[in-house]
């Protein structure tokens, strides 16, 4: 099992979301964050000054899947995320241990 950790542009939820419902994934959690990649954040022009936005506004997804699932979600993520411009997001997969789910009891790849 994977842990597929997506940071996006926020705008970008509904669409990301609606491609992963339809290849199938059940469930995911979705978390306010902050962030800068290599650009740094960005330079805004304010009332004739320059301000340096440090962490700008992103969404993390989280969805754990069967190995089997891995380059599908990966790749249904990248193409919903996508719009070709800088800051557009990163997808980290990371390796899960275990899954229990709490009401039954069920573990592992049954319990996704
Ligand atoms: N190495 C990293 N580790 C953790 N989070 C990261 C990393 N790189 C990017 N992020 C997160 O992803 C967000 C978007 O990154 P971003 O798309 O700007 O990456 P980038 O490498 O600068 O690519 P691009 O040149 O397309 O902008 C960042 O705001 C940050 O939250
Ligand atoms: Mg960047």
């Amino acid at each position: 099992m994977k842990k597929i950790e997506a940071i996006i542009k926020p705008f970008k939820l509904d669409e990301v979301k609606d491609a992963l419902t339809e290849i199938g994934v059940y469930g995911m959690t979705v978390s306010e964050a902050k962030g800068f990649g290599r650009q740094k954040g960005h330079t805004e022009l304010y009332r004739g000054a320059e301000y340096v936005i440090d962490f700008l506004p992103k969404l993390k997804i989280e969805i754990v899947v069967d190995d089997s699932m891995v380059e599908k979600v990966v790749e249904t993520i990248a193409n919903a995320a996508r719009t070709g411009r800088i800051g557009d997001g990163k997808i980290f997969v990371i390796p899960v241990e275990d899954v229990i789910r709490i009401r039954t009891g069920e573990r592992g790849p049954e319990a996704i």
